[in-house]
C-alpha cells in the first residue's frame, strides 16, 4: 500500500510568524515537505505560473467544484474565491511528502468537517503589542490591512487557545524557540508517524 503521510496544517494570526518557521523547516527538511497548489478566481500576477503558484480557473467552474465536494476549504478575499482542493493535497502525499497547509481559522474549521485528519500547529505571538510590532517592521500592509489583521487576531488567538483544537501551540518569541518546538513535534510525532496512511489511500 502507498504511504501516504498526514498533511500538517500551520495556522495562526498574520504575522505570528508561520511563513518564516515553515520557511526553516522546509530548508532543514527539503525532500520531506511540499506544499499543495490553491485554486483561485483571480487572474494571474506577472510571473506568476498556473499550476505552480495557483490553479487559476473562474467562479462557475470554482463554485461547481465546491458543490461537488472537491474541496476541503474555501475562502472568499476582495470578491475572489481561494481553496484547496482535496487532489492537490492527494498529489503531495502520494509522493510520500508531508503536505503543508498554512490556513486561517475559518479553514481549520471547514478542514475538521472532512476525512482529511492532518496535524494542527497554531502559531501565536509572545503578544498582541509584539504582533502590531512585526506586522508594522514587515511594512507589508496598509494602515487599514495593519488594523484589520490586529482585530481578526484577537479572534484567532482564542480559537488556537481553545482546548482540543491544535496538538501544538507554538509561541513565536524567538525564532530559536519556536523553531525548537516545532522540530521536536516532527521528530517525535509527524515524521515517526509518516508510515501509517491518513485514509486516502
Ligand atoms: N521570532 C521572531 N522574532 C522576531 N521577528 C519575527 C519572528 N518570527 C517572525 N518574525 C518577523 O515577523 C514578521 C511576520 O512573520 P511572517 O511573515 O512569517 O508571519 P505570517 O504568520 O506568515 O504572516 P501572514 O499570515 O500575514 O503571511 C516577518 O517580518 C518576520 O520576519
Amino acid at each position: 500500500m502507498p504511504i501516504h503521510p498526514r498533511p500538517i496544517v500551520f495556522c495562526g494570526p498574520s504575522g505570528s510568524g508561520k511563513s518564516t518557521i515553515v520557511t526553516r523547516m522546509m530548508q532543514e527538511f527539503p525532500d520531506t515537505f511540499g506544499f499543495s497548489v490553491s485554486h483561485t478566481t483571480r487572474k494571474p500576477r506577472p510571473g506568476e505560473i498556473a499550476g505552480k503558484h495557483y490553479h487559476f480557473t473562474n467562479k462557475e467552474t470554482m463554485q461547481k467544484a465546491i458543490e461537488d465536494g472537491k474541496f476541503i476549504e474555501t475562502a472568499t478575499f476582495s470578491g475572489n474565491l481561494y481553496g484547496t482542493s482535496r487532489a492537490s493535497v492527494d498529489a503531495v502525499t502520494d509522493e510520500g511528502k508531508v503536505c503543508v497547509l498554512d490556513i486561517d481559522a475559518q479553514g481549520v474549521k471547514q478542514i475538521k468537517n472532512t476525512t482529511l485528519k492532518p496535524w494542527y500547529v497554531f502559531v501565536e505571538p509572545p503578544s498582541l503589542e509584539e504582533l502590531e510590532r512585526r506586522l508594522r517592521a514587515r511594512n507589508t500592509e496598509s494602515e487599514e490591512s495593519l488594523k484589520q489583521r490586529l482585530t481578526v487576531a484577537n479572534e484567532e488567538l482564542n480559537y488556537g487557545r481553545s482546548p482540543g483544537t491544535f496538538d501544538l501551540i507554538i509561541t513565536n518569541d524567538t525564532l530559536e524557540h519556536a523553531y525548537c518546538k516545532l522540530k521536536t513535534f516532527l521528530l517525535e510525532k509527524v515524521l515517526n508517524d509518516r508510515h501509517t496512511t491518513n485514509g486516502v489511500a
